[in-house]
């Protein structure tokens, strides 16, 4: 089943996670899961992840492949990323792969974090909204925007193809 959006490219999240600092015994959110990828990666070091999506198939995707993966230690939670935040208490880092109420997400979440907020954006506006709020808020670390090319065979020969270029906007304390 191919789910709309995802899933993030294999690189952009190599990024990402490490710009989180993603530690052994972290609390960590993944808000607008989608697949689950990320979730189900940041699994293998997290001591526990929250897989959140305001869409029941992306749900239902992520499930699936943190059973596959053998990931017993991610939470869904079905419903908006504010819905969410306002029931947890605490969490070490976060990923925001989701960028629908972007600002209000990022200000609950800036409560509640205690390390870093990884943000990923396709959109220019996204970009911005993330920035702004995050300088406003007093946590505004870094931006980048990766452009990453994969080789790929052409008559024996190797060439590049470029994928989506990703904002990725990282903040903390
Ligand atoms: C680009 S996809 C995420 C891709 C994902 N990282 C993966 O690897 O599959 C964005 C997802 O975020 C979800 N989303 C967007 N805004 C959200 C919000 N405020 N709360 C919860 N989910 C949200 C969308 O439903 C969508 O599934």
């Amino acid at each position: 089943m191919r789910l709309k959006g995802g899933p993030t490219q294999d690189e952009i999240m190599a990024i990402s996670l490490y710009k989180l600092g993603l530690r052994h015994g972290d609390a960590f959110a993944d808000i607008g899961c989608g697949t689950g990828k990320v979730a189900v990666y940041a699994s293998r070091t997290a001591e526990m992840v929250y897989a959140v999506d305001r869409r029941k198939e992306a749900i239902e995707h992520a499930r699936q492949n943190a059973i596959e993966a053998g990931a017993s230690n991610v939470r869904f939670f079905e419903g908006d990323s504010l819905d969410f935040l306002w029931g947890i208490e605490r969490l070490d880092c976060a990923f925001v792969g989701g960028t629908k109420r972007l600002e209000e997400t990022l200000e609950a979440l800036s409560m509640k974090v205690s390390g870093n907020i990884v943000v990923n954006a396709v959109r220019v506006e996204a970009l911005n909204e993330a920035i702004l709020t995050m300088k406003r808020l007093g946590i505004f670390k870094e931006a980048l925007h990766v452009q990453v090319s994969r080789s790929y065979d052409i008559g024996g020969g190797t060439m590049f193809r470029p994928i989506d270029p990703v904002y990725i906007i990282v903040g903390g304390k």
